[in-house]
């Protein structure tokens, strides 16, 4: 079978090279695997450029499989380049994901991390999905988000852009913390840019309307009811429209978590999603009982409940229990309005107000796009592989 290895010596820490060079490739090697390709990325779109060349010398492969050393960025700069790809129609893609990047997202969520520094320090760990293969295992499939970025009345209505996400496609706070966490890169290759920049972001609101769309198998989109700690319908057909202003928008799919402690979607472990369906984590702020209205005081005194969110979902899901109390203060029991909507559908547009240009950022994956002014964003779970490759992950 056709295999090319790939690492992105820039991601994370920048440990990929190393950990290609003294383990991966050598691992391969002792087993009698061919590397009929190795290639280490010398700029963004590298990866991208290199599996399209591969994949059109090996075109009509039934499989192909890519060694990728790397963060969730550069595998989705991967699966963008093949989805697409006439070549690969119908080919399965058989990945072994080494975390090299930041976050790691998909491969903690697939290794669940016993401490998140085994993610950077346990070369072991760090093989599992190698030795999967050695170890014949098959792979875990892939689902795939696609998202359309939609043009507005001065750039014409059609779809301008396509994007594939395997990981997370997010606006309001989250898309903020991505685009700004890229300038803090250089100084702080870790996690804690992340944190830092959402410093730098919490206090904005994100003025848009939202539509949740039912996935196939599905009446309606589903809600979270931590009562009875199960999906229920969220509403009596078809989609479903929520009003903003938005502190918080994320929509998953193949992860409970965007770094090895940060369980922002803990139900995709704990209430197996069907296929075809993403978990959606939305905060609202005018659901708090105590806002009536968005002005800069509300936001600054919202600021303190986006963070207990936030610091929930450091805490193995606990922000899923958040409700507001009668006193106005968070509580975690009771039948006061929960801080969070958890929702589970096919997929959602997003429509936001051409007035409010923080609202127009759209992350896949940790990549921003920017939506046209008066456009919008309509993202779906993949449910037509057939004219397309399919991917799937060696795991243990
Ligand atoms: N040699 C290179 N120099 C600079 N950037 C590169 C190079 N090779 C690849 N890239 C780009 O690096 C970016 C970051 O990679 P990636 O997302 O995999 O790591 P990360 O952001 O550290 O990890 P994660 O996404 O898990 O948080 C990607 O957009 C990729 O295109």
């Amino acid at each position: 079978m056709p295999l090319i290895a790939i690492y992105n010596p820039a991601c994370g820490d920048k440990t990929g090279k190393p950990t290609f060079l003294l383990y991966v490739l050598p691992l391969l090697f002792g087993k009698g695997i061919t590397v009929d390709r190795k290639v280490e990325t010398t700029h963004e779109g590298h990866a991208a450029e290199a599996v399209s060349e591969f994949a059109k010398q090996h075109s009509g492969s039934a499989e192909l499989t890519i060694v990728l050393g790397s963060g969730d960025g550069t595998l989705h700069e991967v699966l963008n380049a093949l989805y697409f790809l006439d070549e690969v129609r119908g080919t399965k893609i058989n990945i072994v994901l080494v975390p090299c990047g930041t976050a790691n997202a998909l491969f903690s969520t697939l290794f669940p991390p016993s401490t998140p520094e085994q993610v950077k320090e346990d070369s072991r760990y760090r093989m599992g999905s190698v030795h999967a293969l050695f170890d014949g295992k098959g792979t875990t499939p892939v689902s795939l988000a696609v998202t359309e970025l939609k043009g507005g009345a001065a750039t014409g209505w059609g779809t301008r852009k396509t994007l594939v996400s395997a990981v997370v496609t997010s606006t309001a706070l989250h898309a903020a913390i991505l685009n700004t966490s890229e300038s803090l890169r250089e100084e702080h290759p870790g996690l804690e840019r992340f944190k830092m920049a959402a410093q730098l972001n919490v206090k904005k609101w994100f003025k848009a309307r939202v539509r949740l769309l039912p996935a196939p198998q599905q009446q309606a989109p589903e809600i979270y009811d931590v009562q009875s700690n199960s999906f229920i319908p969220a509403s009596h057909e078809g989609a479903l429209d929520l009003e903003g202003p938005f502190a918080y928008f994320l929509s998953t799919i193949n992860v409970d978590r965007l770094e090895p402690l940060f369980l922002i979607t803990p139900l995709a472990h704990d209430i197996p999603p069907p296929p075809g369906t993403c978990d959606i984590v939305v905060i609202r702020p005018l659901r708090d009982p105590g806002v009536w209205e968005d002005t800069p005081e509300t936001r600054l005194g919202f600021v303190q409940r986006t963070w207990s969110a936030m610091a929930g979902a450091y805490q193995a899901g606990a922000h899923l229990k958040l409700r507001y109390g009668e006193g106005g203060q968070l509580v975690k029991e009771g039948d006061g309005q929960s801080v969070v909507e958890y929702f589970r559908c096919g997929g959602w547009e997003w429509h936001p107000e051409p007035t409010d240009d923080a609202a127009h950022l759209v992350c896949s994956d940790g990549a921003i796009n920017r939506i046209d002014t008066g456009g919008w964003a309509s993202c779906r779970v993949s449910t037509t592989p057939e004219d397309r490759p399919t991917f799937g992950i060696y795991v243990e």
